[in-house]
């Protein structure tokens, strides 16, 4: 089988004498989606930002493609192909669709955001990112200002964005929150074709979306993880019903 396109090796993170995350170890799959659940304070925020960089873990390690890559800033795992997605800072509001997918590009290859080139002059990279806009759907809307985006357009825009820095993996944190139901199954069918581009961990409160998504589910419970499996097998696992989903097990 491949390599783990994203591999966590006994991950240690305390706030005092909380352990938020617990010796956890978990493997991202080329082509998969791999979610994460588990009850509110169960660690999955403090899980994403281990692997992110944004917080830095007291013990263990995070692989991205076979490279250590546990003491890089945020900005360095982002260039390397680690993209985290659902920050909405990421958008700049006043700038067009199209725009925010250009300068993603541009910063991509190597140029800084803040001293542009006069993208709009930039033919290649606009049809460059009219390609990342069309595979979310969002080529309509392309001279639309991202402040003036629906919540759900918006969302699909930080995929554009994210997909213009060509990742590795995506980490979604929670992509389907304040989205109607028709946001959530027009979501759900895009990230099913985005995981054949890289494979997604996800953080999600959805369940249905989740059942619907995953290739495989890991179960954090206070920091550890409990279970890892398919959706079957999570389903009927009497550790995670007793601990998660809020049933007796069966006597
Ligand atoms: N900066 C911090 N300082 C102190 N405690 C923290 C900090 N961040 C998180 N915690 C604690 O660590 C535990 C795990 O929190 P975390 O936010 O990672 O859980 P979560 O699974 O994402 O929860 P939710 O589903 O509610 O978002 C919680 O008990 C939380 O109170």
């Amino acid at each position: 089988m491949d390599d783990p396109v994203l591999e966590l090796r006994g991950l240690c993170r305390n706030f005092g004498a909380l352990k938020a995350t617990d010796n956890v170890s978990l493997t991202l799959r080329r082509g998969e989606i791999h979610a994460l659940i588990g009850p509110n304070g169960a660690g999955k925020t403090t899980l994403m930002g281990l692997i992110s960089g944004r917080i830095a873990p007291e013990a263990g390690s995070v692989w991205l493609a076979g490279q250590n890559i546990t003491g890089l800033s945020v900005a360095q795992r982002a260039r390397l192909g680690l993209a985290r997605s659902f920050q909405v800072s990421s958008l700049i509001p006043e700038y067009s669709a199209l725009r925010n997918v250009m300068l993603a590009l541009q910063a991509k290859q190597g140029h800084s955001y803040r001293f542009l080139r006069p993208v709009a002059l930039d033919r290649g990279l606009q049809s460059a990112a009219r390609d990342m806009l069309a595979r979310v759907g969002l080529v309509p809307r392309a001279s639309v200002a991202a402040a003036f985006l629906s919540h759900g357009e918006r969302r699909l825009l930080e995929i554009a964005v994210a997909l213009a820095l060509n990742p590795q993996c995506f980490l979604l944190d929670e992509p389907m929150a304040g989205l109607g139901a028709e946001g959530t199954a027009r979501l759900v069918t895009f990230l099913q074709e985005l995981k054949q581009q890289a494979p997604i961990l996800l953080v999600e409160h959805d369940m249905d979306a989740v059942f619907r998504l995953a290739d495989r589910i890991s179960v954090l419970v206070y920091g550890c993880v409990i279970a890892t499996g398919t959706v079957a097998e999570i389903r009927a696992n009497p550790a995670v019903r007793a601990a998660y989903l809020g049933e007796e097990p069966a006597t």
